[in-house]
């Protein structure tokens, strides 16, 4: 009898920027403990998984000579890490893994993570696993710290290392320009540089979320533009100096408030509305101060599966520096 090959499976995973990054201090473990308040943008990656004679990963589009192919790829790791929790054979694993990059790599987008939620999330269904979102989210934490939220999107609270995670009420779509830089930044190497700031120094720390969480109950992007706050940008600019210049652009071009993502170097702009976003990011095109802008809004949902009857599969604007 002939086998069924199931028909390859397509997901949408959103990349994340972090409103408020508040970094702890470092733990035995090599992790600092993070509060920070999570928001999943319109920016994705897709990715397809399918069963295969001819198992590996391929990438396309975005930053597509930077990512590696082979086992230190996050995807495959994701693949490796399920088949293990699920006890499924090596002979029964073997997938095709293609990676449709629109997240900037190592552009502190969480763009790897997304992709390591997205395959398991895509493998779940092509291997008709029947596995939770929280039974996932335990593997998405050992593969990543911000795995975990690239499979739950929306807005959410994390602690711990950051894959500790509880949703935040959002009551608004927010309207944001990104800015990506000429090339990416590392991100245990931005925390490291946090750490040798605060050796040598004392850089002023953010407060509490807590604001922050009021102002997305509000819905209001002005309220929420004055409190937006990250310790990893410090260490971002001091590593990536011409990051300041790309950060007052943004605000001239008529932007809110602008943060450095994460870990960097992308620049993320708060715009009071869609219309400001295509105004800003067409300015900010102009301004010779990055490699590339686009247009996102949020929040929106974590990893699921394209071509499902709630799939409308929105395509936002987008502009080119
Ligand atoms: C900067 C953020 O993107 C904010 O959401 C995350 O903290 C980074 O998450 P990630 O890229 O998934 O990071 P991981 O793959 O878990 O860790 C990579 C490295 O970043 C550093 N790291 C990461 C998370 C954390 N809470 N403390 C850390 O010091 C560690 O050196 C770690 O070895
Ligand atoms: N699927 C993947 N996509 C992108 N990069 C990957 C992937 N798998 C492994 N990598 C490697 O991981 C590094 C970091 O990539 P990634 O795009 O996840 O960074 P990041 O967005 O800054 O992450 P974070 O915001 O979670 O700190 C890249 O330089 C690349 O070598």
């Amino acid at each position: 009898m002939l086998a069924v090959v199931p028909p390859p499976v397509t997901v949408r995973v959103p990349s994340k920027i972090n409103l408020h990054l508040a970094v702890g201090d470092l733990r035995e473990d090599g992790y600092h403990e993070l509060v920070t308040v999570f928001q999943a943008l319109s920016l994705a990656d897709e990715v397809t998984v399918a069963v295969t004679d001819d198992p590996g990963v391929e990438v396309y589009g975005e930053g597509e000579k930077s990512v590696p192919t082979g086992a230190n790829n996050l995807a495959w790791r994701a693949v490796q890490a399920l088949a293990a929790h699920v006890g499924r054979a090596e002979s029964d694993s073997k997938v095709r893994v293609v990676l449709r990059k629109g997240i900037p790599v190592a552009g502190g987008m969480a763009g790897g993570s997304a992709d390591a939620a997205a395959t398991l999330v895509g493998l779940a269904s092509l291997w008709k696993l029947e596995i939770t979102r929280d039974e996932l989210a335990d593997i998405a934490a050992k593969l990543g710290s911000d795995v975990p939220f690239a499979l739950y999107g929306g807005t959410a609270l994390g602690t711990g290392r950051g894959e500790r995670l509880v949703p935040v009420l959002s009551r608004h779509t927010f309207h944001w320009v990104l800015a990506f830089d000429q090339k990416g930044l590392s991100t245990p190497r931005v925390f490291t540089e946090l750490d040798r700031l605060r050796e040598e120094g004392d850089p002023p720390r953010i407060g509490s979320h807590a604001p922050v969480v009021e102002a997305l109950a509000s819905g209001d992007p002005r309220q929420l533009a004055l409190l937006l706050g990250n310790d990893l940008q410090a260490a971002a600019v001091s590593l990536r100096p011409g990051l300041r210049r790309t950060l007052r652009a943004g605000v001239n071009a008529g932007a809110l408030a602008g943060t450095v993502s994460g870990s960097g170097p992308t620049c993320a702009f708060l715009c009071e509305d869609a219309e400001t976003a295509l105004e800003v990011a067409a300015e900010l095109s102009g301004a010779g101060v990055c490699r590339t802008v686009r247009v996102a809004h949020g929040p929106v949902p974590g990893a699921r599966m394209v071509g499902g009857e709630n799939d409308h599969r929105p395509v936002p604007p987008q502009v080119h520096a």
